[in-house]
């Protein structure tokens, strides 16, 4: 007997295409959502910019800061914790929720904390991207892009409960690729902030598309630029 047999999961080829395409649809277009609206509030905020560029040079070794024509890649380790680089993809994830969204359903009649009476067939939708942007939740300056926020007294990194602070979710449904979504957004962007300058193109007009992704409706058209030294 299989271990999945032992378990009572059928795999067959049906449930293999549907756990890879949730795995693609859940990380892939989440990731790459909340990176295209973080280097968009980079280029609308360039002092945060030249904040993260010196927090990556304080890491890279002096010998090798932009001493060859190589492009520097940034490994895991080494931008695990980064703060400032955390506090600005952060409040981007903050302002611009990937998954902008989220429904529930009540197992039972309940009455929710506002009073509200819900049965079974209630639909309860609740959107991220206002909760974000709610001064009750996030203090009179909620609709600044303001990676300084997710600093502790210390310095190190702030962390909110994840009922505050929604962007993956939170409770027993929370985001499962929610560690691999920080690795891989840390690694990319430090990797492309140190190597390169990101210019919006402009006049490019910056919409969100009403969808169950929070994509730009027309996407971010950028001019990338090296920092390294011409040799
Ligand atoms: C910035 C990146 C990401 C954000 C903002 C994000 C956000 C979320 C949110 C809000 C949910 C709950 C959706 C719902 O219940 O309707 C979710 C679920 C999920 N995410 Fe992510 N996600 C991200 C990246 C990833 C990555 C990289 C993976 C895996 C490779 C992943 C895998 C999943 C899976 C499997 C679920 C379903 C969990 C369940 O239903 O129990 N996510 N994510």
């Amino acid at each position: 007997m299989t271990k999945e047999k032992e378990l009572g999961i059928e795999v067959d080829d049906q449930y293999l295409r549907d756990t890879i395409l949730s795995y693609m649809l859940a990380g892939r277009d989440t990731t790459s959502s909340a990176l295209t609206w973080f280097f968009w509030l980079l280029s609308k905020n360039p002092q945060v910019e030249i904040k993260i560029l010196e927090e990556l040079k304080s890491k890279v070794p002096i010998k090798e800061e932009y001493s060859s024509d190589k492009r520097r890649v940034f490994e895991i380790e080494e931008v695990k914790n980064l703060v400032y680089l955390h506090g600005a993809l952060s409040e981007a994830l903050r302002l611009y929720p990937p998954v902008p969204m989220e429904h529930k359903e009540p197992l039972q009649p309940d009455t929710l904390p506002s009073g509200h009476h819900v049965i079974p067939t209630t639909k309860i939708l609740f959107s991220f991207y206002a909760m974000g942007r709610m001064e009750s939740i996030w203090g009179e300056d909620c609709l600044e892009f303001r990676p300084e926020r997710w600093v502790s007294e210390r310095g190190g990194i702030k962390h909110e409960p994840s009922f505050k602070f929604v962007a993956f979710n939170a409770g027993p449904r929370t985001c499962l690729g929610k560690e691999m979504a920080w690795c891989q957004m840390k690694a990319v962007a430090a990797t492309i902030v140190y190597n390169y300058r990101v210019g919006v193109v402009e006049g490019h007009p910056v919409v969100a598309k009403g969808s169950i992704i929070l994509h730009m409706k027309h996407g971010l058209r950028v001019k990338v630029t090296s920092r390294l030294p011409v040799i």
